[in-house]
């Protein structure tokens, strides 16, 4: 396979295109500065069949040319490429992170979605390369109540009494300088909730029911007192529950800042389901996204 890589001005060190044709992904390193204008080394890995697993990487041949000089690469590495596309993806995370992190100017982050949509797991992750520290809303519920688990408040004290002390950690949250913070999948249904997250960024991780439901499916229903009460198999049970959840809050969800979608993650990257996004590829969406509601 031939390709042909045209440097754009004022190119960032790491430049990801799926533009080598239908569900192929190519991602290059591009050396922030050469030592010799006339040699330059390009790190190419493609996938041409995102979602497998080995045997579908290879290297590719590509001629880069800039607007000041023009030369061929040759690729560095050869041999499996597997553990050069994670290493892509956390080049391309730490170096976006880079750009976004001045512009945040310290902000809070506040992830919104369904529960199960990743906001504790994307946000550990946007936390730790942004250096900022982690909060996650029904672990501090959990704490203040001495050790009591979300699904025991719930059916100890009721949710009223749940949603009170969680609009009470996201009034403390707010008030953490450099913060991620993972939120209860209801936060988003109370307008003071919103005069708190409004002090920050808030992001929506959209991702679709049914693959919710398949994650919840897989860990079990137990934390989540919402889903319990439902009849049938744990995947029926958490995708009926989650739609008609889903129903009450998509507007509200919308009022976030940033909105990170995981059928256009699926569809730029040229998988086939949204199973096969990892969550640092999601992190890197939704610094993509933050950098687009700051400018
Ligand atoms: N991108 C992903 N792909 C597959 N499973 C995921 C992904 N992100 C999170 N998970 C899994 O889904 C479940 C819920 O994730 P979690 O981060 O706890 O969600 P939330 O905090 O929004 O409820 C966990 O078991 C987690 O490992
Ligand atoms: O959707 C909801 O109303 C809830 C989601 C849960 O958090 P996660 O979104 O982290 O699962 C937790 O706050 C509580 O069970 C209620």
């Amino acid at each position: 396979m031939e390709a042909k890589v045209v440097q754009r001005p004022l190119l960032s060190q790491w430049m990801d295109t799926d533009a080598i044709g239908r569900m192929r992904r190519c991602s290059l390193q591009l050396p922030r500065r050469s030592p010799d204008p006339k040699r330059s080394e390009v790190l190419i890995s493609v996938d041409s069949c995102p979602g497998k697993t080995s045997g579908y990487r290879r290297l590719i041949a590509v001629e880069m040319s800039s607007p000041n000089n023009k030369f061929p690469a040759s690729a560095v590495q050869t041999g499996s490429l597997g553990a050069l596309a994670s290493l892509d993806r956390s080049l391309i995370l730490k170096s976006k992170s880079q750009e976004v992190e001045p512009y945040l100017n310290g902000r809070c982050i506040f992830l919104v979605g369904m529960m199960g949509s990743g906001k504790t797991t994307v946000g550990k992750i946007l936390s730790k390369v942004l250096g900022y520290s982690f909060v996650d809303c029904d672990s501090l519920i959990e704490q203040e109540a001495g050790g009591t688990s979300v699904a025991d408040i719930f059916k100890l004290y009721g949710e009223g009494f749940f949603r009170e002390k969680e609009t009470e950690m996201l009034r403390r949250a707010s008030m953490i300088p450099r913060s991620v913070v993972s939120t209860g999948g209801g936060a988003v249904m109370r307008p003071i909730n919103w005069r708190y997250m409004h002090k920050g960024l808030s992001v929506w991780l959209d991702v679709p029911l049914d693959a919710l439901a398949k994650r919840i499916a897989a860990v079990g229903t137990h934390s989540r007192p919402l889903l319990h009460g439902e009849t049938g198999d744990a995947y029926t049970k958490a995708l009926n529950r989650l739609s008609s959840l889903f129903k009450e809050r998509g507007e509200s969800y919308a009022n976030a800042n940033a909105r990170v979608s995981l059928e256009e993650i699926a569809a730029k990257h040229g998988y086939r389901d949204v199973s096969f996004i990892t969550p640092t590829e999601i992190a890197i969406e939704a610094l993509e996204q933050m950098d687009h509601f700051l400018f």
